[in-house]
Order: C-alpha cells, then structure tokens, then sequence
C-alpha cells in the first residue's frame, strides 16, 4: 500500500522566549523605536538606521548616555570606501555622533538624490558580535542592513531588551519550529487536483506554503520545486525576472507528471524583502546589475535559507526529491539540511526583452545552470 503525505493540521505548541523577544524586537524597530541588544561584551541601544530622525538619534543618545555608532555590513562599507571586506559588519563613528543625514546618506544608495551633508570626521573598523548582531536585526527586520547604536551602560527599564544570540539563532530556530497549521483543496487553472498546506513558525512568524499536486508517493523521489515569493513576478506578470514563467511552469509540469510539491518560501527578493527589491530595481535601472544592485544595498547577493523548506519536506513525509531548478545552492542546501536531490531537473523558460539581462547574470555570475 502507497503512503500519502502528511498534510493534517498540527496541534500549536508554545513560542519559546527567544523567539518571542526577536519578534518584539523587530516590531519596535519597524515602527522606528529603540531596542537594547545585549552581548557577552556589552549591550547597546539600537535603532534601524532607516528609520532615524535628527529628534530620535538625540533621543537614543540621551537614553544611552553615549554617542551615536553606526553599524554597517563590510559590503555597504567597501562600497563606501570605508573597509575592504565581503564580510562581517564595520563600525562607524562620527566626531560627536551622527545627524540623520549623514545616516542616510552611509546607509541608504537612494538618498544620493538628497543635498550631500557635510561629513564629520569619519573612522570605519571591523566590529564584534553586537554590531553584527545589531544588523542582523535590521535585516530581520527586512529593512535596509544597517543600524544605529550607541553603548548603553545602564540601559532603562522599559524598552524591548533581546540577546545576540537569539537574533542570531531566530532564522534556524523559527524554521524548526514550523507545523501545518491549515489546508484546504484549491483547483489550479493547471493543476486541478491540488492541495495548498499553511505552515506556522511557533513565534506566528512568516508563515509557508506548500502546494502539493495529486497525491505524492512519499516513499518515492518526490518531484519538488522551491519557489521564493516574487510579488512582482507572481502576482503581476512583471517582465523583469522570470519567476511567473517559472511558478506556473513548475505547477503545470508537477500536474503533467502526475504529482509533487511546489513549496511556496517567503522570501521575497531573494530574501531582502519587497521594499529592499524595489530599491535593487532602481538601482538596477541606474546600471547595477541584479548582484551588484544587492551589493550596493549592503545585503549579500542571495539571503535565503532552505532549513524551512528542508523542515517542510520532512514534515510532510519526503525525504527525497528530484528537484526543479536551475540554482545548484539549493541543491547543495537541500542536502546539507538532511533532504536527498536524487536528481536536478531542468526549469529554464524563453526570456522576454526585459528580463535578458537578468538571466544572463544568473548564468554567468550566479551559477544557474541554463
Ligand atoms: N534581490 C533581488 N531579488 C530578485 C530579483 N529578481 C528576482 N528576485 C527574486 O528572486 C527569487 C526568485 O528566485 P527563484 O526562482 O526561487 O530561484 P532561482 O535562484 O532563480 O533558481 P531557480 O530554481 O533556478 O529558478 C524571488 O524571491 C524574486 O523576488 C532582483 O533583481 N533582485
Ligand atoms: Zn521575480
């Protein structure tokens, strides 16, 4: 007798603290307040560097009792000229702190368009564990991958405190904890016979989805496609990439098979968020090409993980696929988080006259094999 998948809603289990204290964290961050980032070494007052005022950089200061810092990713500041790395996260400082925009300006490519501030002396270093945990919230955050800090001795009572290392754990530890939590039948123009199966983080983080079409063998390789969200592309039909072809390519090519999976990852852009794409889009337009574009943001040129799609897989059932893409990382990481690719199979589409130069860098710099 043939198994099914296990699509069956799961009961909930509680967040455990860790999550919940980076979930506050990024809340008070988007909404542009201040939150404490404590480390082995020392803790810090921090605000995304997006989200600051010439009122809240004096505000954070008072409250921290010491001046402004700005932590940067070394590849914001080699674009900047202030370090040399790929690497890990730099420290600026400014004589006496900063204003906003200078801030702006550091850490944000679009504001070029804004009056260039005059520069207070500025000394760029390689920093520790809390700048770089510090951004890393930001990114979390899925604002632009920079913050201000400045070192908080006694910090107050009151704002949102969260440890290094459960930001730097959040993104394994959220994606261990996702369960099914809803499914439901839904014919597809494609693919008649379909199921889409709702997964939670246990935080109520991002949640995933998969797509499961007709009724997989799990004790088969399984015909499997990630798919990272592209509202642009999905949704609208943009024409500057390629993964609308590529998501009703795959859901069509599922059905004609017989069965499989289309996990459905939040991780737009390639894992930088909507808004950070559309400034990658304008700076594309400006001559950057789609790696350098990210580059330029300070972001590296692909932030997703696969341990969610991985975690997704096994809660299913499967263990093995074959899977469609053209990306050998999410092959090497399919396999790295316990999944077996018994087989890489082929996802390419014709290209439109927007998107040429998209998939040519994907070819040539990215390593997709068309
Ligand atoms: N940052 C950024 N992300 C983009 C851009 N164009 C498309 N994306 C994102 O790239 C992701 C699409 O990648 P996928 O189709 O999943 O995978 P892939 O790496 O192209 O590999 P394949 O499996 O071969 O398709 C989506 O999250 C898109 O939003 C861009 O110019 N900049
Ligand atoms: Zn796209």
């Amino acid at each position: 007798m043939t198994r099914s998948l296990d699509t069956t809603p799961k009961p909930e289990i509680a967040a455990p603290p860790s999550l919940v204290a980076v979930d506050r964290a990024i809340a008070e961050l988007r909404r542009g307040g201040l939150v404490l980032v404590e480390h082995a070494d020392g803790a810090a007052l921090m605000m995304a560097a997006e989200a600051v005022s010439d009122e809240s950089l004096s505000h954070l200061a008072a409250a921290a009792g010491s001046a402004t810092l700005l932590g940067l990713t070394g590849r914001r500041a080699g674009v900047l000229g202030l370090g040399d790395t790929e690497a890990g996260v730099f420290r600026v400082t400014a004589a006496n702190g900063f204003d906003a925009a200078t801030i702006a300006w550091l850490a944000d490519p679009g504001a070029r368009s804004l009056p260039m501030p005059v520069f207070k002396e500025l000394d760029a270093r390689r920093a520790g564990g809390l700048d770089e945990a510090c951004v890393a919230l930001a990114k979390l955050a899925r604002l632009l991958p920079a913050a201000v800090l400045a070192l908080a001795a006694t910090p107050a009572a009151d704002v949102v405190r969260v440890g290094a290392t459960e930001i730097t754990g959040y993104q394994d530890n959220a994606a261990r904890s996702l369960r099914q939590v809803s499914q439901a039948r839904v014919p597809l123009e494609n693919a008649e016979n379909a199921r889409i199966v709702a997964f939670r983080p246990s935080d109520g983080g991002i949640e995933h989805l998969a797509i499961v079409i007709g009724d997989p063998d799990p004790d088969q390789p399984v015909l499997a496609r990630l798919h990272s969200e592209c509202f642009t592309g999905d949704l609208l039909g943009s024409l500057r990439c390629d993964c609308g072809d590529q998501l009703r390519g795959a859901i069509a090519e599922i059905a004609q098979t017989g069965s499989g999976v289309l996990l459905y990852l939040a991780q737009e852009g390639r894992g930088i968020g909507l808004v950070n794409k559309l400034r990658a889009y304008e700076l594309q337009d400006a001559g950057f090409d789609t790696l350098d574009a990210n580059l330029q943001l300070g972001f590296d040129d692909d932030e997703r993980i696969y341990l969610p799609a991985a975690q997704m897989l096994r809660l299913l059932g499967i263990s093995r696929v074959r899977l469609l893409t053209n990306n050998p990382l999410k092959v090497d990481a399919l396999a790295r988080h316990g999944i077996e690719v018994t087989e890489r199979v082929p996802h390419v589409f014709p290209s439109n006259d927007h998107n040429q130069g998209y998939l040519r860098t994907k070819a040539t710099r990215s390593g997709h094999l068309f």
